[in-house]
């Protein structure tokens, strides 16, 4: 066995050496063959001989080697890593020789299709939690005949995030039974129910009820939208487009914002505006039934004759066999988890998850980064924005939440052309302390505005402009700019944290996080507000920010440019900060290399470890 590990590495050195430029040897893609489709046929049989004969020797268990071959590399430029040599060594793989098949980066109309139409439930996840706070203003009388109690107000509100922490729970267990686009099919029936019985509602509680439904909608297409997402995305973009989500999300948040403002003062002008979601709800549904599901998921179903079909219109100048072969790793990589019906595989889910240390270390990062979200403050901000711009003599809060979800939204533009280009890490050490700051400027501006909160109004010392309340004003917007590019987006990549077979329950903690999170701080906030004074508040927010900060430096590593099966490996042994950066800066390099030569058809993928 030793003697076929050193052979192996050997022969995976020697074949593949040309993909690592700073490798032992030195090897440079352009110095290596020419003939790019013979040199891939050659590789194609060397790899089945060579798969073939370790098949029959390979371990009934697999357990990562950490004694494999050694291709030791100077790190320079990055100085976290110029004093260290790091180890190249084969990923998910017992006898090193192992690989991740791995395509052109290229995207297809077919990819840009599929993420699209994904995508459209995060619209309605921004448009419908976008649009209630204009409707609440345009209902008036309609409801019971009466003005709504505040209470009343709170409950409509909640309904919907209510409804999504429930189908959140569950949704990543029926995206793995059931699959991820008939649960997204679900979700349209849900918005659709939802909003027919919000249209027509006379009552109050027929209104929270629609509120409800269009809740389970929400928390179904905010978890697997992303996750449909990832697993059909090339993994040099899989962030830039899973961010396509959130930039339908956020421009939802706006447009609701918009058109609230539109409507505010036309009678009946709020049954129009949750009228107005049922358009997208439709065309996705429609859209959805010619379209698939993901490759992984067709193989966690073992119908690999779909996906190869999917992943051959996915990547369509990609010869057939590497695709088969493609398939035949994703299908042996694929441990399903055993249980014959879904509360049994639940269980048996949750146990992997808490259980092997890469998955509760996925989890952790899941979580933690859906509760950073909601606990820097962001969305009672955006409610509270209003109160706030109106202290220093902006009369109308439609323009101001505008304007604030506008910079939610432009920024999140912005994370889409970054997140894969500077990684997930870095727009995180980024946004956070800015947050950070802003939010620090904002308490202090608070205590020298003297606003105090009696009931749900605020009373503010002095009444007009205030040099304070201008500033205040600045720091929400800088506030929001750096929340929209880190921490608004990034807890959204989830999906990529977990292997396959715990994605689904995973995402569904993650996800359940993050609308437990909107709930709390969406019904504590005033509260606060009231108990410990908006410096108080936001002195607590601007706490969170930072000791979340601390919490992304050790615990958060670089997933941009990895296989989705490559990072458990960097999660096998700890949170391997270094090692991530590393492999992603290598991967990186192979792809702007390999696209230069036009040759990189398929490229051994490997685990970087410390040493
Ligand atoms: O990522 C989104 C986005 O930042 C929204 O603006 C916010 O309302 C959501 O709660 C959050 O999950």
């Amino acid at each position: 066995m030793k003697t076929s590990i050193a052979a192996s590495s050997r022969w995976a050195r020697d074949r593949f050496s040309h993909f690592f430029p700073s490798s032992a040897n030195n090897g440079d893609i352009g110095a290596s063959s020419t003939d790019q489709s013979s040199s891939q046929e050659e590789e194609l049989h060397h790899r089945k001989h060579h798969n073939e004969e370790n098949n029959s020797m390979r371990p009934k268990k697999s357990r990562v080697s950490t004694s494999t071959m050694q291709i030791q590399t100077r790190q320079d430029e990055d100085e976290d890593e110029d004093d260290g040599r790091i180890v190249i060594k084969p990923v998910n793989d017992e006898d090193d020789t192992s690989v991740i098949i791995t395509f052109n980066q290229s995207i297809s109309p077919f990819i840009i299709t599929l993420t699209f139409v994904a995508s459209i439930s995060g619209f309605m996840f921004g448009y419908d939690t976008g649009y209630i706070s204009s409707a609440l203003i345009s209902i008036n009388k309609d409801l019971d005949n009466k003005v709504l109690t505040y209470g009343e107000k709170e409950i409509i509100t909640a309904a919907t995030s209510l409804g999504a922490l429930i189908t959140s729970i569950g949704a990543g267990t029926a995206a793995d039974v059931f699959g991820r686009r008939p649960c997204l099919m679900f979700s349209n029936l849900m918005f659709l129910i939802g909003a027919i019985l919000q249209i027509t509602a006379h009552r109050f509680w027929q209104m929270a009820a629609g509120r409800l439904v269009m809740g389970f909608g929400v928390g179904i297409g905010s978890l697997i939208s992303p996750l449909f997402i990832s697993e059909i995305a090339p993994k040099m973009i899989r962030g830039r487009l899973t961010v396509i989500n959130s930039l339908w999300l956020t421009g939802g948040q706006l447009i609701a914002y918009g058109c609230g403002a539109g409507l505010n003062h036309v009678n009946n002008g709020w049954r129009i505006l949750v009228g107005l979601s049922l358009i997208p709800t439709v065309l996705q549904f429609s859209f959805f039934c010619f379209l698939p599901d993901t490759p992984r998921y067709y193989v966690m179903k073992g119908d690999l004759e779909r996906a190869k079909m999917v992943l051959k219109r996915s990547y369509v100048d990609t010869e057939d066999e590497i695709i088969d072969q493609k398939v035949d790793e994703l299908a042996s990589l694929n441990q399903s988890i055993p249980g014959k019906n879904p509360i049994i595989k639940f269980w048996h889910m949750v146990k992997e998850l808490h259980t092997v240390p890469s998955n509760f270390r996925a989890l952790i990062i899941g979580c933690g980064l859906q509760a950073i979200q909601q606990f820097t403050g962001w969305n009672s901000l955006m409610y509270f924005s209003g109160t706030i711009f109106e202290t220093v003599g902006f009369k109308n809060s439609s323009a101001v939440s505008i304007i604030v979800s506008g910079t939610n939204f432009v920024f999140t533009l912005i994370a889409f052309f970054c997140i894969d280009k500077i990684g997930r890490r870095y727009i995180l050490l980024i946004g956070l302390p800015g947050m950070t700051m802003a939010l620090v400027v904002c308490a202090i501006a608070f205590h020298f505005l003297g606003i105090k909160f009696d009931g749900a109004s605020a009373v503010v010392a002095s009444s007009g402009f205030s040099s304070w309340g201008i500033v205040i004003i600045i720091f929400i917007i800088v506030y929001a700019a750096f929340y929209a590019l880190g921490i608004g987006t990034v807890p959204w990549q989830q999906s990529e944290l977990f292997p396959q077979n715990v994605r689904g329950v995973g995402t569904s903690f993650a996800t359940a996080t993050n609308w437990a999170g909107s709930l709390v701080i969406a019904s504590t906030f005033l509260t606060m507000l009231q108990n410990i004074t908006p410096t108080g508040t936001f002195s607590f927010f601007a706490a969170v920010a930072c000791l979340s900060t601390i919490f992304c430096y050790f615990c958060y590593p670089e997933l941009s440019g990895l296989e989705l099966e490559e990072v458990q490996t960097i999660l096998k042994d700890g949170f391997n900060i270094k090692a991530s950066k590393a492999l992603a800066k290598k991967r990186k390099q192979q792809v702007a290399q390999g696209a230069a030569h036009h040759k990189l058809k398929f490229e051994p993928t490997q685990e970087i470890v410390e040493s």
